[in-house]
């Protein structure tokens, strides 16, 4: 049965207010306003100066930073397999859907931001080496008279494996820097890929400089999520692209409750018995109930500029490709 006009109405105007809200408010009051929409951005800021959210637990924004970085700290040496444990691999499945929906062109300059301990850029390089030899094998296929040093010269040039495509990895954290980079030697990844230190909401990097943006499982931890996106937007080149991988919500109420029970009473418990650390793991799950929706996070990817916005829910909802294009 379709919804009476009004309800329609209502909703329609919630959802505009909330996120006129969270733009700083309406136009009009800002000239209104000591200070006009100077007097807004300050008084919005120290409203937002105040208080956040880590986990359930109330907190400063000053405060939230500090205590993100030493959750990452704390888990970087078990990061890696508490995931293959607490997701039985099937965050695996997630990355890798991840590139499928960026195909990379040749030659793409990708930012992984949040990158931890690599898995994005590692299943990128594998990805653009695995289309550029495809390509150079139908090249060389068709050129009929080629010396073999011209051949053996093709496959043993090591930046031109990838085409040209390179991939910076920055995340605000050392010691998943440091996970990520011994990782990176041991799957044999040299040429192609640098690493940053950098904080999303303030990317060490010019306008315009890259193709893609990546972002798994990071902006979550973000305490201005608007100002990280802003970021991304300003980063990336006209005619970029956005993609964000990130916990969502259910959208099956069993899964739901079973996802709620699997959350609460088994992955701190995993937290502790692997990593040693119950915290960690329960500001994990709390964290993810704290994310907004599919949609409403659509609506933020719009206010930050990006257009074509769309997504796609894996897993009942689980997690969720959030898409954009800066035009
Ligand atoms: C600190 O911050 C972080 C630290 C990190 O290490 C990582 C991250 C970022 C996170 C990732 C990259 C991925 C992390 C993955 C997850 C949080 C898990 C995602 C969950 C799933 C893919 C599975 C979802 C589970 C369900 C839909 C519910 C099914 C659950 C059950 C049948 C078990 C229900 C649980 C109970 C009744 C409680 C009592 C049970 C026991 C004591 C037995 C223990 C059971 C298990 C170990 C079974 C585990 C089962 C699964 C994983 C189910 C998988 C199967 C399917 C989805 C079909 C980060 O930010
Ligand atoms: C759950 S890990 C995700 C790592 C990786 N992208 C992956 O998919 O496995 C979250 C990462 O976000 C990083 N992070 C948290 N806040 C950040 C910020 N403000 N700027 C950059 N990285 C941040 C953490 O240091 C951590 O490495």
């Amino acid at each position: 049965m379709a919804a009476p006009r009004s309800c329609v109405l209502w909703s329609y105007c919630v959802r505009r207010w909330s996120r006129l809200m969270r733009t700083g408010g309406p136009q009009w009051l800002h000239s209104s306003l000591p200070g006009g929409s100077l007097g807004v951005r300050l008084l919005s800021r120290e409203k937002q100066a105040t208080e956040t959210h880590f986990g359930f637990e109330t907190v400063s924004e000053e405060e939230k930073g500090g205590k993100v970085y030493q959750v990452f700290e704390s888990v970087a040496k078990k990061y890696d397999v508490m995931n293959d444990m607490m997701s039985l691999g099937i965050h695996r499945i997630w990355k890798d859907m991840l590139l499928w929906k960026m195909n990379p062109l040749p030659g793409t300059q990708l930012l992984d931001v949040a990158g931890g301990t690599g898995d994005i850029a590692f299943r990128f390089l594998n990805y653009v080496q695995a289309q550029h030899q495809r390509k150079q094998k139908r090249q060389l296929r068709a050129q009929q008279n080629l010396s073999w040093e011209e051949i053996a010269k093709k496959y043993q040039n090591e930046e031109d494996l990838l085409g040209g495509s390179r991939v910076m990895i920055c995340d605000i954290n050392r010691e998943m820097l440091k996970v990520g980079k011994k990782k990176a030697l041991d799957q044999g990844h040299k040429a192609g890929l640098a690493w940053v230190l950098g904080d999303a909401e303030e990317l060490p990097f010019d306008d315009h400089k890259f193709d893609v943006y990546t972002i798994a499982f990071g902006i979550r931890n973000v305490t201005h999520i608007d100002q990280a996106l802003q970021e991304a937007h300003r980063v990336l080149k006209p005619g970029g692209r956005f993609l964000c991988l990130e916990f969502s919500k259910v959208n099956n109420p069993l899964i739901s409750r079973l996802y709620d029970l699997y959350s609460f009473q088994v992955i701190p418990v995993l937290g502790e018995v692997i990593a040693g650390d119950w915290k960690s793991y329960q500001y994990l799950v709390e964290s993810i109930r704290k994310f907004p929706s599919q949609e409403e996070f659509k609506e933020m990817i719009e206010d930050a500029g990006f257009q074509k916005v769309t997504y796609e829910s894996l897993t009942s909802g689980i997690v969720a490709i959030h898409s954009g294009f800066k035009l």
